[in-house]
């Protein structure tokens, strides 16, 4: 995901003081200082013993924050397009897997079957220079992280989705506030000056209606 001098061409820039942060604290992405930012404006959002699903968590940054957070008694699964290096921490999980994929619901229930106290994505598409084209694909990866956690989420749980301000944000941030009681959009302090990106959270996931008796 980080950007090096050849393949910024001629875009580069000097690595920024996140980078060199996460270098220094062996943080696999400057990524890390988000969720890390996130999760202690949000205490309760993850805690020790949680199960936390991250969708889109190649290279690891989001994983190394959120593994330290749930715990030894917790358990974290990371799915990407890309592989993950492994985690030596038992309670990580990684797969390849595209969460658009037609078999995605089922190979994600085969890593694990019970429900997320937290449901994170950091997804983010591929670029194509077109803000509209780049807008709509990245509210597709926030809308199906949106359906995963309707399916999986715990009743009172944590959603975190990146998704690209413009286009249909609004409607998606209402969709948030149809299963969570409180949404926050936060823009965390490590995002590129010139980035268009902010989380979306969903505190406290609310439980699904009782049937009504006929
Ligand atoms: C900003 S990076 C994530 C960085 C990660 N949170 C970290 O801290 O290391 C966005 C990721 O979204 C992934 N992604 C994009 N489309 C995806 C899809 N359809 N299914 C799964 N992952 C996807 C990309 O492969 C990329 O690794």
């Amino acid at each position: 995901m980080l950007g090096t001098a050849s393949d910024m061409g001629k875009s580069y820039r000097p690595k920024d003081h996140y980078f060199q942060k996460a270098k220094q604290e062996g943080l696999r992405a400057r990524s890390a200082f988000k969720v890390d930012e996130i999760l202690k404006r949000f205490p309760t959002s993850v805690k020790k013993g949680a199960a936390v699903l991250d969708l889109g968590a190649a290279p690891g940054g989001f994983l190394q924050i959120l593994v330290d957070a749930v715990g030894v008694s917790g358990r974290v699964v990371g799915v990407d397009i890309v592989a993950i290096r492994p985690f030596s921490q038992k309670q990580v999980t990684t797969a390849v897997l595209d969460v658009l994929a037609d078999d995605f619901d089922a190979k994600l229930a085969a890593l694990y079957d019970g429900l997320y106290d937290a449901v994170i994505s950091d997804m983010a598409p591929k670029t194509s220079g077109i803000k509209g084209t780049d807008e709509a694909r990245s509210l597709r990866l926030a809308g199906k992280a949106l359906e995963v956690a309707a399916a999986r989420g715990r009743p009172g749980g944590t959603f975190v989705a990146k998704v690209f301000m413009g286009g249909d944000f609004e409607a998606f941030r209402d969709d948030v506030r149809k299963l969570y009681e409180e949404v926050k959009v936060v823009r965390p302090e490590a995002t590129r000056g010139a980035s268009m990106e902010v989380y979306v959270v969903g505190l406290r996931r609310r439980a699904p209606a009782a049937p009504v008796a006929s």
